[in-house]
């Protein structure tokens, strides 16, 4: 039986250990961050993800799942280890590698054998291969190989879990032979369900993740400029995304307007390949493009909130309720979240914001010390709608459906409603209450009967 060590244990190496241990393999999760392990070995998990706690209890159950912060004792009972520490921008758009290189600094110290290196980390193209040279040299006069390979994640917070059951597809780059047996062995469940596999070099397989993750976000950009073209036009951007996702070329996936795209990993990815295409002396418009439109469409849906409810020529004296935080739902990740942005907005042009989020606030507590103060944190949606001009949905939380309109009109001192998911847009019953701002279409002049 193998043994499987994971090196880092975020929303990636968490469940991907996870998952690994359900399959049978012995596995070993190793973090530097010891209250994260203490809770881990308590039980708890210390992400909110759908399924993740019941995975993970199952596998300390069985004695299948391990943590410690121990490195030696990962890297020497491990035969195939995993890379899955963060890989956060650094200050210039470029990818911050430190993390990595201390992980792969323990791996070269600790080698007791041969053994399989994985970047699951999404890493700048060149990354693996210097891991490659970097071990080579330090195994040098040992007996040992470390087989290096490159094997990119592409699961989605919020269903992370049935991502890595089910994955759209496993990209393995490796030049090694023994990297690849390897790799089968441990994908041999994804190979039984005829998941794709595609094997490639090392850069490839780096340059596959980079490519797929700038694609989506350059996706969503687009369909965010035509929204706003939409609202300005009369046309209405869901049924043009429905229009164009009928073209299979095209498909109607990632043409949902919003306020921005958000999460740990469009906003550094973009600009991770931006840099990489600069260091190479190749400038990539289009998905520079794509970072500009997410900026301006986040800073559009400010503008469209302070024209909307400045009936006095001010947001001073108007209070809005954010409802979610968190970049998308299903997660209590808040980073690079564009409720932040509208919110740091909406303050700079004096208004009072109100939160609140089914998940994201205690982290928006302890990772936005800037707002401490400045925002109101509230205990439900009712509240946060009490005596508000406004109420902005920047997340598409699926308990917002329960609320009572009426019973949120009623709190209310005015009551618009400005939806930035569309999730309410084929919905009647708010239009009763509400004067009623969707995304990319002519509302409030979008009528009812229009909407039947
Ligand atoms: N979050 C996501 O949905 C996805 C992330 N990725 C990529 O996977 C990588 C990890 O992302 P996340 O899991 O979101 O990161 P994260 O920030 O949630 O977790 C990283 C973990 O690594 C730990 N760590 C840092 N230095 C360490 C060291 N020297 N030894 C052991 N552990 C260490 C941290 O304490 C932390 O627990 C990134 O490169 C990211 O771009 C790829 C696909 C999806
Ligand atoms: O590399 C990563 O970390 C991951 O990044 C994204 O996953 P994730 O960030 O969890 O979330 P998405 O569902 O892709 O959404 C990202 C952002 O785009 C926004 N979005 C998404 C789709 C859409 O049509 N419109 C839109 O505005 C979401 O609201 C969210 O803010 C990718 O979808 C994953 O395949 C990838 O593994």
């Amino acid at each position: 039986m193998v043994n499987v060590g994971v090196m880092g244990t975020g929303y990636v190496g968490l469940v991907h250990g996870a998952v690994l241990s359900s399959y049978g393999f012995r596995v070993t999760c190793m973090d530097v961050d010891e209250h994260k392990i203490e809770r881990l070995n308590q039980g708890f998990s210390p992400i909110y993800e759908p399924g993740l706690e019941e995975l993970l209890q199952s596998g300390i159950r069985k004695g299948t799942l391990t943590f410690t912060t121990n490195a030696q004792q990962v890297v020497q009972s491990s035969d195939v280890l995993f890379i899955a520490v963060g890989t956060p921008a650094k200050e210039d758009g470029s990818a911050d590698l430190t993390y990595v290189w201390e992980v792969v600094q323990q791996i070269g110290k600790y080698i007791n054998g041969n053994k399989v290196i994985v970047s699951k980390s999404t890493m700048p193209v060149g990354t693996s291969r210097n891991i490659e040279g970097y071990l080579g040299n330090m195994l040098k006069g040992t007996p040992y190989q470390a087989h290096v390979a490159s094997n990119p994640e592409f699961l989605r917070q919020g269903k992370a879990v049935s991502d890595s059951l089910s994955p759209s597809r496993v990209v393995i780059g490796a030049d090694s032979e023994e990297a690849v047996q390897m790799l089968k062995t441990v994908y041999a469940t994804h190979l039984e369900q005829d998941v794709p596999f595609l094997f490639t070099n090392l850069e490839t397989s780096e340059m596959i993740k980079y490519a797929s993750n700038s694609f989506l976000a350059v996706k969503i950009s687009f369909i965010n400029e035509l929204a706003l073209l939409s609202e300005k036009v009369g046309a209405r951007i869901q049924d043009i995304a429905t229009g164009m996702g009928m073209d299979d070329r095209i498909s109607p996936h990632f043409l949902q307007a919003g306020p921005g795209y958000g999460g740990s990993c469009f906003p550094k990815d973009t600009q991770a390949i931006v840099d990489v295409g600069r260091k190479n002396g190749e400038e990539l418009y289009v998905v520079r493009a794509a970072i500009a439109a997410n900026e301006k469409q986040k800073s559009k849906m400010v503008s469209k909130i302070e024209e909307a409810i400045s009936f006095d020529g001010t947001l001073k004296g108007k209070t809005i309720a954010i409802w979610g935080l968190t970049f998308k739902p299903d997660t209590d990740d808040i980073r690079y979240a564009p409720s932040y942005d509208i919110i740091q907005g909406l303050l700079g042009k004096g208004a009072a914001v109100k939160v609140y989020c089914p998940q994201g606030m205690k982290q928006a507590a302890r990772d936005w010390p800037e707002l401490s103060g400045r925002i109101q944190y509230c205990g439900n949606e009712a509240e946060c709608a009490q005596q508000a001009d406004a109420i902005v949905l920047m997340t598409e939380w699926e308990q917002f459906r329960g609320v009572s309109w009426e019973r949120m009109a009623r709190s209310m001192r005015r009551n618009v409603f400005f939806d930035m998911r569309n999730m309410f847009a084929g919905d009647i019953a708010i239009r009763n209450w509400f004067q009623y701002y969707p995304v990319g279409s002519m509302e409030h002049g979008y009528s009812l009967r229009e909407a039947q």
